[in-house]
């Protein structure tokens, strides 16, 4: 019998990814995701909006940016709630996603990028196909209102 071999961290480290992503969250406790719009990668597939920090960009500063530009709203960089992060690998390169929270903003979130916007209760979450680096996020959004239900 050959014997177990070491757990090891060998894998390739591939280009880092740097995304960022909100979850918005409205006053019945309903959260915003996005649906991917033809024509781009994983078209259908839902997802938070957010997207790639730009070179000398801080992260809150370009997901105040891309809110702008997908949602037309404005947010506070000092309303971005740090609520967990995804590092995984995504084959040509691993993400890297900080995700806020944000329950403060003005104006109405509006598709700007035909995309198609949807208000779900967090218990919803689990039934959308998610792109799969969120999934994670499931269960610690669930957790996270389960914190404020009665
Ligand atoms: N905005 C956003 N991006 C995500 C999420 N989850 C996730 O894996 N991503 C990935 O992070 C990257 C975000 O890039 P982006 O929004 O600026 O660009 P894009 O995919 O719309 O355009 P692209 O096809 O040119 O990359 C994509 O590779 C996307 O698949 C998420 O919840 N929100």
């Amino acid at each position: 019998m050959s014997p177990t071999p070491p757990r090891t961290n060998q894998a390739r480290t591939r280009r880092i990814l740097l995304v960022v992503a909100a979850v918005l969250i409205d006053r019945e406790g309903q959260i915003l995701v996005a649906q991917r719009p033809e024509g781009k990668s994983y078209a259908g597939w839902w997802e938070f909006p957010g997207g790639k920090v730009e070179r000398d960009e801080s992260p809150e500063r370009a997901l105040v940016r891309e809110l702008g530009e997908e949602l037309g709203i404005e947010a506070l960089e000092e309303d971005l709630e740090p609520f967990t992060f995804i590092s995984t690998d995504c084959g040509s390169f691993h993400l890297l996603m900080p995700v806020y929270l944000l329950q403060h903003w003005e104006g109405t979130p509006t598709s700007r990028e035909n995309q198609t916007l949807a208000w779900i209760r967090p218990e919803a979450l689990g039934g959308l196909q998610l792109l799969k680096p969120d999934l994670p996020l499931v269960p610690r959004l669930e957790a996270y209102f389960q914190r404020f239900s009665p």
